[in-house]
């Protein structure tokens, strides 16, 4: 795998008007966003995408996925609580997505925590998702380094991943979106960083999961998914921000979340800072 390291170096107010015009672009569309993840994400996903401006269904078994993902804008296939008929219907719905051109985006949950994981995520991998999108841990895991995760958490930040991720994307023709303290979004050339939010956000459980969700929706509407992912991750950025100034702790910081998601204005996502 070769290394490429992004230039990170310019601040543009050129890439965040483009953000915040995906936020536009999402809610025009309120995208149908086939969302096939874990049980304990399930709630924030749906509320999250609800919030939002999207719309969510989450239609995971192999009966009917296939046929869902004939139906959605987007697909979601989140690993996090892995079962061979999970499994089975995250695999359908891919495969049907990846076949019909709409984009499907791969949470790689505790991808190198077990074999069982980590053969599931190589299957789905075939079918070629738009964006892959984890925390540091599970980027390097997916780039063959063991070691950084501790089971769904990171054990690493997302500067110790950006050759990585570059290098990931390029190897497999995707968007690679990485969280954390700052989110990077790299398609193996380009690449973008969205700074701020909230340093609680991670207390918040399946957090991750509903940005892959919004992710998907986002991309849904947009033709170039590095800005797709870029304007998902930058509208929770914004909505954390905003819900972390009067939020006492993790509980209210969940559900201030959803509040300010549901009122956010495309200039305060274009506030979010972005760089390139
Ligand atoms: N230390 C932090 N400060 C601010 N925002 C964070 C921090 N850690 C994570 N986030 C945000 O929380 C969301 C979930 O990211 P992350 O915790 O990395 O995913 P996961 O839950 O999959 O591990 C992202 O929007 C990310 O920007
Ligand atoms: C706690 C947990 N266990 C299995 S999946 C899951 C949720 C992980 O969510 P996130 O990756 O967004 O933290
Ligand atoms: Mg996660």
């Amino acid at each position: 795998m070769t290394s490429s390291r992004p230039d990170l170096s310019t601040s543009t107010a050129t890439d965040s008007a483009r953000v915040a015009d995906v936020v536009t672009a999402m809610r025009a569309k309120r995208p149908l966003v086939q969302v096939i993840t874990n049980f304990v994400s399930m709630d924030l996903a749906a509320n999250l995408l609800n919030a939002a401006g999207a719309s969510p269904a989450m239609v995971h078994d192999p009966q009917e996925a296939a046929e869902f993902a004939g139906l959605a804008d987007a697909v979601v296939a989140n690993i996090g609580t892995p079962s061979p008929r999970w499994a089975d219907g995250m695999l359908a719905a891919a495969s049907t997505a990846h076949d019909r051109g709409s984009c499907w985006v791969l949470d790689p949950v505790a991808v190198g925590a077990t074999g069982y994981r980590h053969e599931l995520a190589g299957r789905l991998l075939e079918h070629r998702p738009t964006v892959i999108r984890g925390n540091a841990g599970e980027i390097l895991a997916l780039a063959g380094i063991s070691g950084a995760s501790r089971g769904v958490d990171s054990a690493a930040g997302v500067d110790d991943v950006a050759d990585r991720a570059a290098a990931l994307a390029a190897e497999l023709g995707c968007v690679v979106a990485v969280t954390g303290s700052s989110d990077l979004v790299t398609d193996g050339t380009r690449a973008l960083i969205i700074d701020g939010g909230d340093p609680r956000a991670p207390m918040i459980t399946a957090l991750g999961c509903a940005a892959t969700a919004l992710v998907a929706a986002c991309c849904a509407a947009c033709d170039d998914p590095l800005y797709g992912a870029a304007g998902a991750l930058a509208m929770i950025t914004a909505g954390i921000g905003r819900a972390g100034a009067r939020a006492d702790g993790p509980g209210s910081l969940r559900w201030r979340l959803l509040d300010e998601l549901s009122t956010l204005t495309a200039d305060q996502v274009a506030a979010v800072t972005v760089r390139s």
